[in-house]
């Protein structure tokens, strides 16, 4: 039993508490700044109601849901505003303006106090880390490692092709070991096993798929990237992904190891000959951090946006017939002996008009991208005082009525068709690469000479077919919005013109 008195003071303690936490929620319904800006009564009072959103795992439709009910300024937390305008994605997200990222993204930092380019939120920082890398990812340094990305294109239509006719096939599972060992080839300088072996490898893409889960929803809890930032903390906490941290770093070390012999150009190559401020080479974790980000942000992004092509074609066929007419057309037309290579990928209008239209539809990201709002940030009428956090979900803005009209939600490759203008514009108004700015998405390049050659090779060598069309997939969103159990009925075509890479393995 406690005495009285401890009882008594507990009785205020608690009072106390209570009675403060009454005065802040009344202060963040009323008073405060963006109380008049619409949202779900239980945001406007805590964090809780986006975090536990997010962990359940549905924003890619919540977020629509959230807009179609509240508008296009929507206060989703006591500070933070989700937005769908494009006056405001240029004012967030382009050279001309852009405000700096939030420090949600604390969560992304390396273990141990390190930064980089993807965490970072210092612009000088920033600067300097993506300067040093724009070689490694332009387009001309991509199409020097084109050749190791078909080389993992080939060992998947191979594979493929050794089903029986009409098969079905897992094509989350497939894509995913795609996007692993491509990156393995870029990275580590070999495919990692995924495909050959048509497994998860070391369990490593699960392990890396959870750690993308569990801190993308952790990201607001100030305490934990707090946490993590200390050596000694963060080592008393599970190591996030497994033992994949470890595999990779001995496997980077090896390939440090042996640079002096090794001939191979790919990006690890090119990550080994980048410099300090001061002149001097890396040391080796700043080149182990770019292959992690390699692998974190390069795998799983690919992989959803080829899924997502073939999942918006298999349900409209006259646009995947004519997609695949044209592929055949131009493989006949110009006697392709092998595969059609990325800058030939480029001639074909309509393989363009479907992977823009389907990763517009289904954007590989669609967390909030958070910014500090800028100072006199007016949207919508709504001014949103400077610090405040704002962010743009891709999929809301890439489905805004405003620039894609009434069909929005339909998937329409026709659009991107009408006029060069029109189609400039459109590029101009997409997130799925995070918008035109300094922070954009890097490796869109990789992504699109990974996506181009797969979805042209593919159909020119199967056809496929949804078995279920009322189940084609099941989605989880956490930061990456993923397709799982994407089961297609795949048939490869007759052989002769058609002829699947022979591959050795
Ligand atoms: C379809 C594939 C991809 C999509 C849809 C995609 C999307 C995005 C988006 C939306 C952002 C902005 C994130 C933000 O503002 O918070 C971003 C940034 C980034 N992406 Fe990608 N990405 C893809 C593939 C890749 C690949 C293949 C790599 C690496 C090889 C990569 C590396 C990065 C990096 C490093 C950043 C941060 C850039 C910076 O802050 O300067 N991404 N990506």
């Amino acid at each position: 039993m406690f005495p009285a008195k401890d009882l008594q003071s507990l009785a205020v303690a608690v009072g106390l508490i209570v009675t403060l936490l009454c005065l802040v929620s009344v202060y963040r319904i009323f008073f405060h700044p963006l109380a008049n800006i619409p949202g779900p009564f239980m945001a406007k009072i805590t964090g809780e109601w986006r975090n536990s959103k997010y962990r359940k795992g549905n924003w890619h439709e919540d977020v629509l849901i959230l807009h179609k009910k509240y508008g296009r300024v929507v206060r989703i937390a006591p500070n933070e505003v989700a937005v769908v305008d494009e006056h405001a994605m240029k004012n967030l997200y382009s050279h001309s303006h852009n405000a700096d990222k939030t420090n949600w993204y604390d969560i992304w930092n390396p273990p141990g106090g390190e930064t980089s380019l993807f965490s970072t939120t210092d612009r000088k920082i920033h600067n300097f880390l993506r300067k040093r890398l724009t070689q490694a990812y332009s387009m001309t340094s991509i199409l020097t490692y084109e050749k190791h990305i078909q080389g993992c294109i080939d060992l998947l239509l191979f594979k493929l092709g050794q089903n029986t006719p009409g098969q079905i096939v897992d094509m989350s599972s497939w894509t995913n070991a795609l996007a692993f060992d491509v990156v393995g080839e870029l990275a580590y300088g070999e495919q990692l096993g995924h495909l050959k072996t048509g497994t998860d490898v070391g369990g490593f893409r699960k392990d890396i798929f959870e750690a993308f889960a569990m801190l993308a929803t952790i990201g607001h809890y100030r305490i934990i990237p707090v946490l993590l930032s200390s050596k000694t903390t963060a080592a008393l906490l599970p190591p996030p992904f497994g033992d994949f941290l470890k595999w990779s770093e001995n496997k980077v070390k090896d390939r440090v190891a042996h640079l002096d012999e090794d001939t191979r150009e790919d990006m690890l190559s090119r990550f080994c000959r980048m410099k300090n401020p001061d002149g001097t080479p890396v040391g080796f974790y700043d080149i182990f951090n770019e292959a992690m980000v390699l692998v974190g942000a390069g795998t799983d992004t690919t992989s959803a946006a080829m899924k997502a092509c073939l999942y918006y074609l298999s349900i409209n066929p006259k646009d995947y017939r004519l997609l695949q007419e044209e592929i055949d057309n131009f493989y006949e037309e110009n006697k392709l002996g092998g595969e059609i290579m990325y800058l030939q990928t480029q001639q074909l209008p309509m393989l363009q008009a479907v992977i823009k239209e389907s990763t517009r539809l289904f954007p590989s990201i669609n967390f909030q991208l958070l910014r500090y709002a800028p100072e006199n940030f007016v949207i919508r009428g709504h001014h949103i005082p400077a610090g405040t956090s704002v962010g743009i979900s891709p999929i809301a803005q890439n489905r805004d009525p405003e620039i894609w009209g009434d069909d929005a939600d339909e998937f329409r490759p026709g659009r991107w068709l009408q006029s060069e203008a029109q189609s400039k514009h459109f590029d101009s108004s997409t997130m799925t690469f995070g918008g035109n700015g300094p922070r954009m998405c890097i490796g869109k390049n990789v992504a699109l000479v990974e996506i181009y050659l797969f979805v042209a090779q593919f159909i020119r060598h199967f056809d496929f077919e949804l078995p279920d069309p009322k189940n084609p997939w099941r989605v989880t969103s956490y930061w990456f919005s993923m397709q799982h159990d994407f089961n297609l009925k795949v048939t490869a075509r007759k052989a002769g013109k058609f002829k699947i890479p022979n591959v050795t393995i």
